[in-house]
């Protein structure tokens, strides 16, 4: 991969954002110099010790080709990776649920559209350009030159989606762009994926459990005779989506673990069950009931997005730690809260979409009897409630689990959910609010 010359991560933020990544690598060798990591008392109890972390093994990890990440510098430890940062624009870095109310105009001025009114989020700084900048062409280098993603007449969409403000939004501790990349990639492919064979794009319910299971073994690959092989391997390049899983996978699987890639791989797998969940209602034109809709949208959600944070990141959190059943709790509830949001803000989209979407409100509605207004409203509503759960979940894992890399990881997360909300709050050529106030 291409190794440019870049700037420190979030050059462009306030002061105490800037030095988020730095920050938490310093806080978590600290700790890790002060006392044993290997889990705490509370923390995974039903488990041996995980294996103890060394600090090196904390420090980002290059990629193959990429420059090394800045040197951590000095900082306070564990009470401080807890709280977060402090200065303007950081509050969404923080993992104990905060008191100040979030009002839509304590946002930053840059960022544009408007919040759906009386959404619990937090306010994040506008995305460093710089690395915007570099994300958006290269991405766009490798959707046109490595995959050929797309057709001519879909650039403005693929422009209007805005990948490269939405992924270094989403990783504020990425070391470097090829970090950043990493996620860029598996966001572009897992939407090609999702518009070309459920959606938009040329995709139906009819057959799709066949499309998606030849699409998921580009992620985890068919082990099998000589004669069937090259067939198989063949068949990675036949359409869009699957040149594009396997070349993401293919960057993916470089500079992951073999732990990592795997829960990548199950998370894809949940994804994919989701999506056959939805589609077997469209085929039935059926509407589930609000609980049965909660639960499909729980795997057809964003959740392999934030779960790669610890790779983006440039350092990993072992396999037993991410298993432990608080952090999987954590994981779900923040994958649910993105995926509302998304429900949220692309309500209107879906409204004029052929066929009858489901979402949030429009299940709400069908189910509860409730006008469009009063189901919308509810579902601002189930949304805060998952925020909320999800925060105090992520606070008392922080607490009972002293490792740092679980503290870290969960710093992630709550980053991943914030620049979610952020890049649909500011992605007004795709979405845009009902008029329900
Ligand atoms: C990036 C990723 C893993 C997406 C998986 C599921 C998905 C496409 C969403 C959660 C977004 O939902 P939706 O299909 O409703 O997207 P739009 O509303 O069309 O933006
Ligand atoms: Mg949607």
């Amino acid at each position: 991969m291409p190794a440019p010359e870049l700037p420190p991560p979030q050059s462009s933020l306030p002061e105490a954002a800037s030095r988020f990544g730095a920050h938490l690598l310093a806080a978590a060798a600290h700790v890790l110099d002060a006392e044993d990591v290997s889990g705490g008392p509370s923390c995974a109890p039903s488990l041996p010790a995980p294996p103890v972390t060394s600090a090196s093994a904390l420090a980002a990890r290059p990629l193959p080709g990429a420059p090394a990440a800045e040197a951590p510098a000095p900082s306070a430890g564990l009470e401080r990776i807890l709280r977060g940062p402090s200065g303007l624009g950081t509050a969404g870095l923080r993992l104990f649920p905060r008191d100040e109310p979030q009002t839509p105009s304590s946002a930053p001025a840059a960022t544009e559209g408007t919040p759906v009114p009386g959404l619990y989020h937090h306010p994040v700084p506008e995305p460093d350009p710089v690395r915007v900048e570099e994300v958006s062409r290269r991405i766009k280098a490798w959707a046109l030159d490595e995959v050929s993603l797309y057709p001519e007449d879909w650039e403005e969409q693929f422009d209007g989606f805005s990948v490269g403000r939405y992924m270094v939004g989403c990783h504020p501790d990425a070391p470097t762009v090829d970090h950043l990349m990493l996620a860029t990639r598996l966001m572009v492919a897992e939407n090609a994926v999702d518009d070309c064979y459920c959606e938009d794009h040329g995709g139906s319910p009819v057959g799709l459990g066949e499309r998606l299971l030849l699409a998921h073994t580009a992620l985890d690959p068919l082990y099998t005779t000589r004669e069937y092989q090259p067939q198989w391997a063949e068949s990675l390049h036949a359409d869009a989506p699957r040149r594009a899983y396997r070349s993401a996978m293919e960057y993916f699987v470089r500079a992951a673990s073999a732990s990592q890639a795997d829960r990548f791989r199950h998370d894809m797998a949940r994804l994919h069950m989701g999506y056959l969940a939805e589609a077997a209602w469209a085929q039935l034109d059926h509407v589930p009931e609000v609980w049965e809709y909660l639960a499909m949208r729980q795997f057809n959600n964003f959740r392999p997005c934030p779960t790669i944070t610890d790779t983006v990141g440039g350092y990993e959190l072992p396999a037993d730690l991410h298993a432990q059943a608080g952090l999987q709790k954590v994981i779900a509830l923040a994958g649910n809260a993105t995926t509302i949001v998304n429900d949220l803000y692309s309500y209107t989209k879906e409204l004029d979409a052929p066929g009858h979407h489901l979402n949030l409100p429009v299940v709400i509605a069908e189910r509860e009897g409730l006008s469009d207004r009063d189901a919308y409203l509810k579902s601002v509503e189930v949304h805060n409630d998952l925020m909320h759960d999800f925060e105090s979940e992520a606070a008392a894992l922080a607490e009972a689990c002293p490792a740092p890399g679980v503290h870290r990881f969960l710093r992630g997360v709550a980053a991943w959910v914030d620049g979610n909300h952020n890049w649909h709050q500011s992605n007004t050529y795709r979405y845009s609010l009902p008029d329900f106030w």
